[in-house]
């Protein structure tokens, strides 16, 4: 089961390399290559996978990147997700999508089989659970996961996600009780099941709070690096359960920034993967 899987390579690592590619990223040694920009996009994520593997727990992979570059840049996706696959790594692929249900069986076939398929894909159920149930056949039959927005690391995510319910819940702890029991037919060896939750690691205090209330979920924590999280914002956790990967995209593919435009630019991309894995250890 991918979750069992995952679990695994979280254990011995669980930095998620997140592989949000643009143009403006690359260094000056590809930058100046003869290839269409799709490509020298796809060679520069290939040397981050080759420097980053023995690392990382998983890749996630950013749609929005590549489909801002058109045809071009849905080769690079497509040619990154099979990459990272062939290296025998799990990758995310990072797509958020959510529709109904007619529209959502297309998703799904479109992110779990062919040029696109990934591992796990994250998607946004806030439409409610025929946003998501079509992806559920891919759990079992493919041995797909999901990760589902829950709580998100943005400011605004408090704007309708922490707003009280009828009940007395905020909505996102809801929204959490809902993933928790979409997911409960696909617990798998390690008693996580094959539908995730994505939390930010901007609000630690939430998500400390919702890893005692489902415990058979496991986290995509976005937010490190960039939007300010730390290693020690998930310590907590951590020395409770190794539930979760945390990702971090431009904390460490820009870790090269101003300081070389040459082929040793994965060097810098390297010690920062290698830094962010210490910084989320130490605590243990
Ligand atoms: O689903 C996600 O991965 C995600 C959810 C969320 O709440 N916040 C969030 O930042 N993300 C994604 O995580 C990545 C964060 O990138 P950095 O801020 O550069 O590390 C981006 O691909 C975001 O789209």
């Amino acid at each position: 089961m991918i979750m069992d899987r995952l679990y695994e390579a979280a254990k011995v690592s669980p930095v998620c390399v997140g592989l949000d590619t643009k143009p403006g990223f690359l260094p000056g040694c590809l930058a100046a290559k003869d290839w269409s920009m799709g490509e020298k996009i796809a060679e520069f994520n290939r040397r981050v996978i080759d420097a980053t593997a023995d690392l990382a727990g998983c890749y996630k992979v950013q749609v929005a990147c590549y489909e801002a570059m058109g045809l071009d840049g849905m080769c690079a996706y497509a040619d990154t997700v099979k990459y990272v696959r062939d290296q025998g790594k799990i990758v995310i692929g990072d797509c958020k999508r959510g529709d109904i249900s007619s529209t959502a069986e297309q998703y799904a076939a479109g992110h779990f089989t062919g040029d696109f398929e990934v591992d796990i894909l994250t998607v946004n159920a806030y439409m409610g659970e025929d946003a998501a149930s079509p992806y559920y056949p891919y759990l079992k039959e493919r041995d797909k996961g999901l990760f589902v927005l829950l709580h998100t690391s943005n400011p605004s995510a408090r704007d309708f996600q922490e707003q009280p319910m009828a009940g007395g819940d905020l909505l996102y702890e809801q929204v959490a009780d809902a993933i928790a029991a979409w997911g409960q037919s696909t617990i798998g060896a390690s008693g996580y099941s094959a539908v995730g939750a994505v939390v930010g690691l901007t609000y630690p205090e939430a998500f400390e709070a919702l890893q005692e209330r489902c415990p058979a979920t496991f986290f995509l924590v976005p937010g490190y690096g960039a939007q300010g999280g730390t290693g020690r914002d998930i310590a907590n956790i951590f020395r409770r359960s190794r539930c979760a990967v945390i990702n971090s995209s431009r904390g460490i593919i820009c870790g090269h920034q101003g300081k070389t435009e040459g082929e040793d630019f994965v060097d810098y991309i390297r010690g920062k993967t290698a830094a962010m894995k210490e910084d989320i250890l130490q605590w243990l």
